[in-house]
């Protein structure tokens, strides 16, 4: 049975349920008839967006409590608009254009050492001699993301869109990982989720360097000390929207058996002294070329073998492949024996239906990444997408947005549409909506205590969803938003 099929829908919703349908019904049938209007989840994310936006359905959806957000990134959360706007504007900044013309940025408190190979000028001045500065804004945005206008040439394989991804990541480092930026950086994720209708967020950090203007930089306890200061302060000031979160510490799945010990034992470390705001650990990074968690079995097994053994749940990456009968796959089986409280993406779980299993029986959550998928797995349409098929059995699926900011998405409801129109069926209603939102905050790291007040929190919050959405409807005589 379908995710969703054991939600009861009162009468409000009910009705709330038939304007949703309405709608979903005419972009379908839009979409179905013989050359007609482009269907988003068959269309990349990165030329597809406009399509999304134009949606009626993706409107209510942003406006739906949506729960938590369990699957992203420490500095992909946020809309890169943010970064050119707020950030590339202030002082001491200054870029580089390389020889293949991408962009790299860092901040320094005079006159910039030199570069040859990428020679830094001060922002400030090159936006002054543009000739509009909305333009020469709108190039930089361009050129921080994996926006283009054709992704299959310009991304023919795997490996490419994999390159490109990684390369977005240090464009945006010089900028991100700057200390006041790092304060503020996740001070706006937290605001953007917020906005998106989130009430509670669980990300994969690496707990990277930060610099100052110095030249100085701080370390991993700096970090975690500034994520735990932020969620406590943002809480504080949304107590009636949004109720906290957790993060994932991540290793790179290229390091040293050695360093992922160390990273293991400064997670336990992390979880005695935030136990409200650290989760545990998980390894990320291009799941086909790195090393298997079998390769860091010995360190992934240090908790569970000291006396009395320590606990430290783990989040795993495991089955980010088309691939099948190869390590990374496999990845999905030492997954589950190491125990993981989810497993992120899980594209290839399908081909092993013993885990699959498994994960049913033990209540995994599979964190489910369209448009991640779409863009670094080329899944060309979700339609097909494996987990339509963990959807039809109601396994217990989580959706995520992974990195929004690098697709030019923001928050978690583009995602959230594309799950609703595509991995569900075209009969999937709001039961499906509203379960994914419950699943999501019962599938999280949250202790029980935790889990109530958020439930309570997105419970209200959905309710006054529902009484809006009719009311609007009743306002304009029976449309929605116009
Ligand atoms: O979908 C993904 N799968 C695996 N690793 C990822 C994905 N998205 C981002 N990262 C990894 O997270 C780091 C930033 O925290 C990036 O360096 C990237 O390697």
């Amino acid at each position: 049975m379908r995710i969703g099929h054991d939600v009861v829908l009162n009468a409000n919703e009910q009705k709330v349920n038939a304007i949703l349908m309405k709608y979903k019904q005419l972009e379908v049938n839009r979409s179905r008839v013989h050359n007609g209007e482009p269907f988003p989840p068959s269309v990349n994310f990165l030329v597809g967006k406009p399509l999304v936006e134009k949606s009626k359905v993706f409107q209510i959806i942003k406006s739906m409590p949506k729960g938590a957000a369990l699957h992203l990134h420490d500095t992909s959360m946020v809309d890169l608009h943010w970064l050119v706007k707020n950030v590339t504007y202030r002082e001491n900044c200054y870029m580089c254009t390389n020889n293949k013309y991408f962009v790299y940025f860092k901040f320094f408190p005079g006159t910039p050492p030199s570069n040859p190979d990428c020679p830094w000028k001060s922002v400030k001045e090159e936006r002054l001699k543009a000739t509009n500065k909305d333009e020469f804004d709108n190039l930089l945005y361009l050129n921080m993301t994996l926006i283009t206008p054709d992704p299959a040439k310009a991304y023919p394989n795997i490996d490419a869109v994999w390159t490109r991804f990684l390369q977005t990541f240090d464009q945006v480092g010089g900028l991100i990982n700057y200390a006041p930026v790092f304060v503020d950086y996740f001070y706006e994720a937290l605001t953007e989720f917020n906005q998106d209708n989130v009430q509670y967020l669980e990300f994969r950090g690496l707990l990277p360097k930060v610099y100052q203007l110095d030249g100085t930089t701080l370390g991993k306890d700096w970090v975690m000390k500034t994520y735990h200061d932020i969620f406590v302060k943002f809480v504080d000031e949304h107590r009636h929207e949004f109720s906290g979160g957790k993060v994932i510490y991540s290793g790179l799945r290229i390091v040293p058996e050695n360093d992922v010990l160390s990273q293991v034992k400064e997670s336990i470390r992390f979880r005695q002294l935030y136990p409200d705001h650290f989760a545990g650990y998980d390894l990320v990074g291009q799941e086909d070329p790195g090393k298997t968690l079998l390769e860091y079995l010995d360190a992934l097994l240090y908790p569970s073998e000291q006396v009395p053994p320590i606990d430290l749940p783990y989040f795993f990456h495991a089955g980010e492949t088309d691939w099948e009968g190869t390590p990374t796959d496999h990845n999905l089986i030492d997954a589950v024996l190491l125990n993981t409280s989810r497993i992120g993406h899980g594209y290839a779980l399908d081909k092993h239906p013993q885990v699959m299993k498994m994960v049913k029986q033990r209540n995994i959550a599979v964190e489910v990444n369209p448009i991640s998928n779409q863009v670094l797995l080329l899944v060309s349409d979700l339609r097909n997408h494996p987990a339509a098929d963990l959807v039809a059995q109601d396994f217990p699926i989580v959706i995520s947005s992974d990195d929004p900011g690098i697709w030019g998405a923001r928050g978690l409801s583009y995602d959230f549409y594309m799950a609703f129109m595509a991995l569900a069926g075209e009969d999937a209603d709001l039961r499906l909506l509203k379960k994914l939102a419950i699943n999501s905050i019962e599938l999280s790291a949250m202790t029980q205590v935790e889990k109530s007040k958020a439930s309570n929190l997105w419970r209200q919050k959905w309710d006054a969803f529902i009484q809006k959405l009719l009311h609007q409807f009743n306002q304009s005589g029976g449309s929605v938003f116009g």
